[in-house]
């Protein structure tokens, strides 16, 4: 596992833009993997911004979702589905037909689930997942004690994890649905580079606990230590748990330019 530490979630967002941008170069269809949350926005307007320059063409990019709320409609303004097209595919210039995802409003749920893991392999894979992390180290919505060989499946959201996104929902954690769907930690092990992005002194422990602490089911995001290509970005704050935070300096200091994240 790498740990990158930038100065703020602006520079975090930049750094992989840039590296999204590379593999793009390298494999203009590349599948990416995404996130939702405030924490990833940076790095999606880093990369539109891209975009929009000149620097990276996106066009045959494919966009992979995941997670999402079950029960509501397809067209809810805070289903990820939704905010993913508003945050990420109308600022790249992509339409819904570069987008994979679960069918959070499908009567048979646990159906959808397989087919959404059997279609990301028929896609060939997710090349690079974006992660975020919630404050008990939940990435995707597998809360913690999720299994670390988990398929996509529905899951019931912790109380905080519902009054954490309350925020979203016009601060009325009755709106927020107790069950998601969300790829299960084996699914998004086997994407080919995992970076997960944490900004904030809120994240500090869950980093903590995701980088130095047991790779542990009852911190979801540990598992990133089993996988052989895992990113970790955070800002000053999110890092000021860190016992190593001076070594993770030095190393990324002192490496290769040509070797990116
Ligand atoms: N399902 C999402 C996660 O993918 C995200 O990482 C987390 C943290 O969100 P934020 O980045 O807003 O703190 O929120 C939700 O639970």
């Amino acid at each position: 596992m790498e740990v990158v530490i930038v100065p703020g979630a602006e520079a975090g967002g930049e750094l992989i833009a840039e590296a999204m941008a590379q593999l793009l170069r390298r494999k203009p269809d590349a599948l990416l993997g995404v996130a939702t949350g405030s924490t990833p926005l940076p790095i999606y307007e880093a990369l539109a911004a891209k975009v929009d320059a000149g620097a990276v063409d996106v066009s045959r990019a494919r966009i992979a979702q995941l997670d999402e709320y079950v029960g509501l409609p397809t067209d809810h303004p805070e289903s990820y589905r939704s905010v993913l097209r508003r945050e990420v595919l109308e600022p790249l210039g992509l339409d819904m037909a570069a987008f994979m995802g679960p069918d959070g409003a499908a009567a048979d749920v646990q159906a959808a689930c397989t087919a959404y893991d059997k279609a990301l392999a028929e896609a060939g894979g997710v090349d690079l997942q974006l992660l975020g992390i919630g404050t008990d180290g939940h990435i995707g919505f597998n809360e913690p004690c999720s299994s670390l060989a988990s398929r996509t499946r529905i899951k019931t959201l912790t109380e905080q994890t519902r009054v954490d996104n309350a925020r979203f929902f016009e601060g009325d954690i009755a709106q927020v649905p107790h069950h998601v769907i969300t790829q299960g930690i084996g699914t998004i092990l086997e994407a080919r580079h995992l970076v997960l992005l944490a900004t904030g002194e809120g994240k500090a422990d869950a980093v903590a606990a995701t980088v130095e602490g047991p790779v542990a089911a009852v911190c979801p995001a540990s598992a990133l230590q089993l996988h052989p290509h895992a990113t970790v970005v955070v800002d000053e704050a999110a890092a000021s748990k860190l016992k190593l935070a001076d070594y993770f300096r030095h190393t990324y200091a002192n490496k290769p330019e040509w070797q990116g994240i």
